[in-house]
């Protein structure tokens, strides 16, 4: 069976390729639906990644955001027409300690192997996760970045201690209203703040007790923990001011990713004995309870929804490539590619 796969072959610049798809293989065939861009995408989009690593990883399909529908299952696990969330990284090894997200031998859909923009996707029926009813496709899209919160609000709570009374999340962008989202959600008692660097942004966080521009923040905030989900050159003063906040023995979540290295005042880190750790991307068990997390909690379907910016319909390459650009346009909110027949 021949399937189109879209590969950005350069800077702002996707191709189709035609290639076979060997149907006697046990795997699933997807055709992806929804799809949503990540920051990820941008970078290697853009061409804002170092020449070095865009020569070793394009061309390459981008996106791994994405739900679809089941075409074909020679393992007879979906049956037709079943809505699907794909799971972009591919374990190797088994490990039973290391996270598969963390080691070094899996791989990640966009990043170094294929992603999700293609006709078909063909995916071992362990990389799938069933959507339920409740959750719109418009959300299953980008369920993906909701399980990356997850998965670091689950390492939270095994590295943070017992006193949670005020939580900061610095962070105006997607991940950190989904972040603070999932928190308000798992630790209801606890006070979230919000630190950001945009007024008109920082008030679609409706659901949490305090928002903040980074200008205004009283100096005498006590935070017991911090998520950083900034990322660029914008974690590094980020981090300055999470630093001399935090109180002792707190904990500081690093996940916005950055192209630069980024200096950390490590004299304060040592003497408020700090344990700062970093999370990046998601395995099976974080989708899985992602989604149970979301049927438990009603009223985050609906603060999600409000974070679709747009609904791209898809039907060429020139499609794809407005759907990159609007993104980059946007203020707030996903870009979801509706991907038409
Ligand atoms: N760890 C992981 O697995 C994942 C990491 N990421 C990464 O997380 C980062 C954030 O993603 P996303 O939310 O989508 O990106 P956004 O760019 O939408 O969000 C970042 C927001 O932080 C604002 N900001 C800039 N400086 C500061 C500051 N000093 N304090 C507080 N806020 C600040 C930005 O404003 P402005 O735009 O004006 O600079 C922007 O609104 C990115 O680097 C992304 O690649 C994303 C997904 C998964
Ligand atoms: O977005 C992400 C997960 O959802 C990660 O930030 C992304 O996978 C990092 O990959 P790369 O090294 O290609 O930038
Ligand atoms: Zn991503």
């Amino acid at each position: 069976m021949i399937n189109a796969v879209y590969r950005l072959v350069a800077p702002r610049r996707i191709e189709i390729a035609f290639e076979d798809i060997d149907l006697t293989k046990p795997e699933v065939l997807v055709r992806p639906t929804k799809l949503s861009i990540c920051n990820a995408d941008q970078r290697y989009y853009q061409g804002s990644r170092e020449p070095k690593i865009l020569e070793q990883k394009l061309p390459m399909a981008l996106i791994h955001e994405a739900m679809g529908e089941v075409i074909y299952d020679p393992t007879k696990t979906f049956s037709i027409g079943e809505r699907v969330v794909l799971i972009p990284n591919i374990p190797g090894r088994q490990d039973d300690v290391i996270k598969e997200n963390y080691r070094r031998d899996s791989g990640f859909c966009s990043s170094g192997i294929d992603g999700f923009l293609q006709e078909y996707v063909q995916i071992p029926v362990a990389r799938l996760v069933r959507l339920p009813e409740k959750i719109p496709n418009t959300v299953g899209a980008f369920v993906e970045l909701l399980s990356v919160s997850f998965h670091a609000i689950q390492r939270f709570m095994c590295f943070s201690h017992s006193r949670k009374e005020r939580i900061g999340v610095w962070g105006d962008g997607n991940l950190g209203y989904i972040t603070a989202l999932l928190l308000k959600k798992t630790f209801p008692q606890s006070i979230i703040t919000v630190i950001g660097v945009h007024d008109y942004k920082l008030s679609d966080f409706t659901f949490v007790d305090e928002t903040y521009l980074i200008t205004e923040l009283p100096m005498d905030m006590e935070l017991d923990h911090v998520f950083e989900c900034v990322g660029n050159i914008g974690s590094q003063k980020a981090l300055e001011q999470i630093v001399d906040l935090i109180k002792p023995e707190g904990t500081i979540s690093l996940m916005g990713v950055s192209e630069f290295p980024i200096q950390i005042n490590t004299r304060m880190v040592l003497e408020k004995g700090l344990r700062i750790y970093g999370s990046s991307r998601s395995g099976r068990e974080d989708f899985e309870g992602l989604i149970e997390f979301i049927t438990e909690h009603n009223d985050v379907i609906e603060h999600l929804e409000k974070i679709v910016a747009a609904v791209i319909p898809i039907h060429s390459i020139a499609d794809i490539q407005s759907a990159f650009e609007s993104d980059i346009a946007k203020s707030l909110g996903k870009t979801v590619m509706d991907w038409k027949e």
